[in-house]
């Protein structure tokens, strides 16, 4: 039987204060931990909702040197535009802290500590990465190189971006230090390390046995974790910004961020509830759920409850509803490519539409697997669901009672059995719904909550209430007071998904509160009671709008193709003669026109010394016949000549090709006689 628990603790992934939020972060973490706290409120459960920045760990500390500022100076600034962004969006943190605060170092440090002294960690000398130059070792991002599975460059110390492979930095294949970008030597250091591999025989029984009901990508990220054996995890780094190691002779070792990040939820608790913090994170009658992102699984199921349960006074996570990543326009998002929409800023090209977004976003959400956000779907959620169905049923319904009846809800005559066919359909939404956001079915739920806004179209179309205005007014009223109804559920319904657009239905209804427990009902609103003028619940969004969007990522790309640009290898040797056999000379073009019915192709008439010779070249994409005309070029000259599109090309010009595959001619640099061989 499922357990009874008295309250629920939500916490939410820390966003690491190294950038913005986004989308992804949004879709996969803060939406629907939001969407499911603001349900538990509305049904007036006990919950508590945990948020804060993860502000140690080396990219941190790489961003500060880079721009000449403290990591303090970082993740200041950071914590200020995440914790922002959250509020903009209505996140409703009951908390949002961090954890450089004072609550969380005695708060991580005690648990280390504790930890310690219970003889949890196993200590271990080992030979680690040193950076002569700088004088220190160079954990996880200080140190980059070959990764060992992908063979891409560039893999970090902790991780292969590239294949998402984790790794040690002695994995690395020729590592370099990226503080002096010298080769590091192995020195001798000693860490303290999380035997997850003693912790192996309860996880494995507590996750595979008593937790299958947990969504299949979490349980089976965790079943090929603990199917591939679990080993000691280093909780220590030499590094000098963190949570020093609260133990004798550790001068100069702190927590590694991964240790003290999740501690950092059990913090930003006793920061909002110094005195009753406890109850929250160690009484059996409370249900703690981990909203995380995919990347995140491995930490929140194995490494931290391992944690919890050495220190021996914690409860465990009773779910970790993770979801897949969000990509943007076919590409994964990334804050160091800037490849990414950032929440401030679409703030500033959408001004008030935050509701949008997060309707977007649960709409596409990656609850299953990877997903795609992409700006024409965005704009056809709002013009073709928002707009056209939502909005237009509201204010339809409001018009016309203020049409017909001044604006005051009238009475129903006598029901058709259609009227109570549609009465009976609302009313099956409130299980439908708690049943699939008590199982984090967050898409599926928007749609159950949409739904009733198809309904209250079809009901308004089918019935046609302005027709009956001149014959039938009491049908009218019924109609309407049912269509008003409707409404009201439409704002409870909507509640946890898009809360300002249902605080604007409220007003519009001039109802201050809806109780969850109304939705359903067909009676929320009394006869007689006054509404308020209706106004727009959502507006059309331009093709112009989304252009803009297209555009600014459009240059991003070519940007990032531009920073990411590398010549190819070069081919294999040849010998001399192969060289010496190649008949290389410079010409003069005399006539050059477009070949017709080919739109790429260009013939040439070129003086070459000796005669005119034709050349069909593949360039019309990049200049115009007429830029070329006296131009002197190079080409080779002993080609056995080939017929493309009808015409006979003697010879091939020479290009260079661009990395944006542009294609430019070559010319000597100072006119010389055509027909000059090159050698
Ligand atoms: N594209 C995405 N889709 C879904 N979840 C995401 C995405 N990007 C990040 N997350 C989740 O958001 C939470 C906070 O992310 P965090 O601040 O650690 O950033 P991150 O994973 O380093 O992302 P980025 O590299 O884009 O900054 C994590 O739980 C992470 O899994
Ligand atoms: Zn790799």
């Amino acid at each position: 039987m499922e357990k009874k628990f008295k309250r629920t603790t939500v916490t939410s992934a820390l966003p690491y204060a190294n950038g913005p939020v986004h989308l992804g972060h949004m879709a996969g973490v803060y939406i629907p931990a939001d969407i499911y706290v603001r349900y538990l409120r509305l049904k007036k459960e006990d919950v508590l909702f945990i948020g804060g920045s993860d502000e140690h760990g080396v990219p941190i500390t790489i961003r500060a040197k880079k721009e000449g500022v403290t990591p303090q100076d970082v993740v200041d600034r950071f914590h200020n535009i995440i914790k922002k962004s959250f509020e903009e969006f209505g996140i409703s943190f009951d908390v949002y802290g961090r954890t450089t605060s004072k609550t969380h170092h005695d708060m991580a440090s005690k648990f280390f500590r504790t930890l310690y002294d219970k003889n949890e960690f196993v200590e271990q000398t080992s030979e680690q990465y040193y950076d002569e130059k700088a004088q220190t070792f160079l954990a996880d991002r200080y140190i980059t190189g070959e990764c060992p599975h992908c063979h891409a460059e560039g893999a970090y110390g902790d991780q292969c971006e590239k294949c998402g492979t984790s790794l040690n930095p002695t994995d690395l294949i020729n590592p370099v230090s990226t503080i002096t970008g010298s080769k590091p030597v192995m020195k001798e250091t000693t860490h303290w390390y999380l035997p997850l591999d003693k912790h192996e025989e309860w996880l494995k029984k507590w996750i595979l046995e008593d937790h299958k009901e947990w969504r299949p990508n979490v349980y089976g990220q965790c079943k090929s974790w603990l199917d591939m054996g679990l080993h000691p995890r280093a909780v220590s780094r030499d590094l000098s910004w963190g949570i020093p190691v609260p133990v004798e002779g550790a001068e100069g070792k702190v927590l590694y961020v991964w240790f003290d990040a999740p501690i950092g939820y059990i913090s930003n608790t006793k920061e909002l509830l110094p005195d009753s913090w406890e109850k929250w994170w160690k009484d059996e009658d409370t249900r703690l759920v981990h909203f995380i992102g995919k990347d995140n699984i491995v930490f929140h199921c194995i490494v931290f409850p391992a944690m919890l349960k050495a220190e021996g006074s914690y409860i465990l996570p009773d779910n970790v509803p993770s979801n897949e990543f969000l990509n943007l326009e076919g590409d994964k998002i990334s804050t160091s490519k800037n490849w990414a929409v950032w929440l401030h800023e679409y703030l500033v090209d959408f001004p008030g539409k935050q509701d949008v977004l997060r309707y977007v976003l649960t709409a596409n959400a990656p609850e299953t697997k990877d997903n795609d956000f992409t700006w024409k779907d965005f704009q056809a959620r709002n013009n073709n669901e928002l707009v056209a169905v939502y909005g237009n049923f509201v204010n339809r319904a409001l018009v016309l009672t203020h049409k017909y009846f001044e604006g005051k809800v009238p009475a129903c005559a006598e029901l058709s059995d259609y009227d109570k066919e549609v009465i009976e359909s609302f009313k099956e939404v409130k299980s439908r719904l708690e049943d699939l956001l008590n199982n984090f079915k967050f898409r599926e739920g928007q749609k159950e909550a949409m739904n009733l806004a198809r309904i209250g179209n079809k009901y308004l179309a089918d019935t046609e209430p302005w027709k009956l205005a001149k014959t039938d007014m009491a049908r009218v009223g019924t109609i309407l007071n049912i269509s008003l109804q409707l409404v009201a559920n439409l704002a409870i319904a909507f509640e946890p998904f898009l809360p300002s657009s249902s605080a604007k239905l409220r007003e519009m209804l001039d109802i201050s509160h809806f109780d969850w427990n109304e939705l359903g009902k067909a009676d929320l609103l009394e006869v007689n009671h006054q509404i308020n003028k209706a106004s727009l619940l959502f507006e059309k969004i331009e093709d112009e709008a989304i252009d803009a969007q297209l555009q600014r990522l459009a240059k991003i790309k070519k940007e990032n193709e531009e920073a990411n640009y590398k010549a190819q290898p070069v081919k294999e040797d040849i010998v001399f003669d192969e060289f010496t056999k190649m008949d290389l000379r410079v010409g003069t073009v005399l006539e050059c026109i477009k070949v017709p019915k080919a739109d790429k192709l260009l013939q040439f008439k070129i003086d070459d010394g000796l005669e005119t010779r034709t050349i069909v070249s593949g360039v019309a994409k990049f200049y115009k016949p007429e830029e070329l005309i006296g131009k002197q070029v190079c080409f080779i000259a002993n080609l056995p000549p080939r017929k493309l599109k009808g015409v006979v090309s003697e010879g091939m010009i020479l290009f260079a090709e661009n990395n944006d595959g542009s294609l430019t001619y070559i010319s000597p640099n100072k006119e010389v006689k055509p027909g000059s061989q090159i050698n």
